[in-house]
């Protein structure tokens, strides 16, 4: 029973990374008249973040594929999102280019703990970042579906949800930045383990 509840956090986990392709698909297929649909399955994949750790924490132990697979399906969706925002002109390069050097350098810090036998968990600040990363990427795509893509948009068109919605993504820069500060310095005996090697 253990074991068929891991299983089933792992399948969605892996649900999630399938779910990128078909994601990018809407969005670069039509740009911005499929944005609906693919918030809806970019949506569905947020949640299914929430559901398959409640799965893994009612065997009462998540196996270490799954927290591989939870975290790389996290980093997966969220990445080729952001990348493709900046691809349409929604996102300058910058905040996208934060995001996934600190996604980066976190995955660096846990592979570099995990080789001195230090397991680095998802810690609550990381998950609250990915839930306002997430809650932003959705607000985006509803702001600019069936809108002009903002290369085409002249600054008086920008809408008050369009606002919004990079209000909160800016937030989550702030949290993806303050949260991997937090990784590092909670894990500074691992760096400067590896400094004195
Ligand atoms: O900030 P991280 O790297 O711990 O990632 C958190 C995960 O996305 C939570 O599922």
């Amino acid at each position: 029973m253990i074991g068929q509840t891991v299983r089933l956090a792992d399948a969605i986990s892996i649900a999630r990374i399938l779910a990128v392709p078909i994601i990018l698909g809407f969005v670069l297929w039509h740009p911005p008249s499929l944005f609906v649909p693919a918030a809806a399955i970019f949506l569905i994949a947020a949640i299914s973040d929430l559901l398959d750790g409640y799965v893994a924490r009612r065997s009462g132990k998540a196996s270490t594929l799954g927290i591989y697979l939870d975290l790389v399906a996290d980093k997966i969706l969220t990445s080729c999102v952001l990348l493709v925002f900046v691809d349409l002109g929604i996102l300058p390069t910058w905040p996208a280019a934060l995001i996934i050097t600190r996604e980066f350098i976190v995955s660096g810090l846990r592979t570099v703990a995990a080789a001195e036998g230090l397991i680095i968990p998802a810690a609550a600040w990381g998950k609250h970042k990915t839930l306002v990363t997430n809650a932003a990427i959705f607000m985006l795509f509803l702001a600019f579906a069936g809108s002009e893509l903002p290369a085409n948009m002249s600054i008086s068109s920008v809408t008050p949800v369009q606002i919004f919605a990079y209000f909160i993504m800016y937030i989550a820069v702030i949290l993806t930045i303050t949260s991997g500060l937090r990784y590092v310095y909670n894990a500074r005996h691992v760096l400067f383990q590896m400094m004195k090697h």
